[in-house]
């Protein structure tokens, strides 16, 4: 049976938790559309995160606005997409959902230890050093009740996450 879906899906997370790896996956489980965050950032963002700089608020602004206005675009036409974006404050989940419904847009909070995400972080050839996880820890504030939220909190096989992940859009 096919899983095809038009929600709005956004897998969030510090860096090194699994966004990418997740989010491509599970647009393919839903057989919809994957944009992959990162890809969007202004040259600057990556020059300042790759020299060992956290992002500011003003930073991310028009970064988290751009992707929000995607996200739009996805509702507005009832097309669905599973965006990875770290998405860590709620101000900024707020840009994401725009004008939308709060569940109109589900995030998918992948939470796992600082110790197994720096291992990952320094084991991969990336613009982001694991020197600045311990920041995005700090900028980090948890999905709220209002929110459409799942959280993942295990490092599973990334075909399990999706099961899981599917399971509970569907309750
Ligand atoms: N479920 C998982 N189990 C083990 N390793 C994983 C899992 N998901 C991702 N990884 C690995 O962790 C690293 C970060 O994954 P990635 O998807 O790039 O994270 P993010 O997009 O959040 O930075 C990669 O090396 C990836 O292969
Ligand atoms: O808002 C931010 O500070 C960035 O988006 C950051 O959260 C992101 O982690 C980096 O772009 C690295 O990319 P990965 O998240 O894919 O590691």
């Amino acid at each position: 049976m096919s899983q095809r879906s038009s929600r709005q899906i956004v897998v969030m997370g510090v860096s090194g938790t699994g966004k990418t790896v997740l989010g491509r996956a599970l647009a393919e489980a839903l057989e919809c559309d994957f944009v992959e965050g990162d890809a969007h950032h202004p040259p600057a963002n990556i020059a300042k995160m790759s020299a060992g700089h956290p992002l500011d608020d003003d930073d991310r602004r028009p970064w988290l606005e751009e992707l929000g206005s995607n996200l739009g675009r996805y509702r507005a036409n009832g097309v669905g997409v599973v965006l990875a974006c770290s998405s860590l404050k709620r101000s900024y989940r707020d840009i994401l959902r725009g004008d939308g419904p709060m569940d109109a847009t589900c995030f998918v909070h992948i939470d796992l230890p600082f110790e197994v995400l720096e291992a990952r972080m320094k084991a991969r050839d990336h613009f982001m050093p694991a020197s600045l996880l311990q920041s995005q820890f700090d900028t980090l504030e948890a999905l709220q009740d209002d929110e459409c939220a799942i959280i993942v909190n295990d490092d599973d096989p990334v075909a399990e996450l999706v099961d899981g992940v599917v399971v509970r859009l569907a309750d």
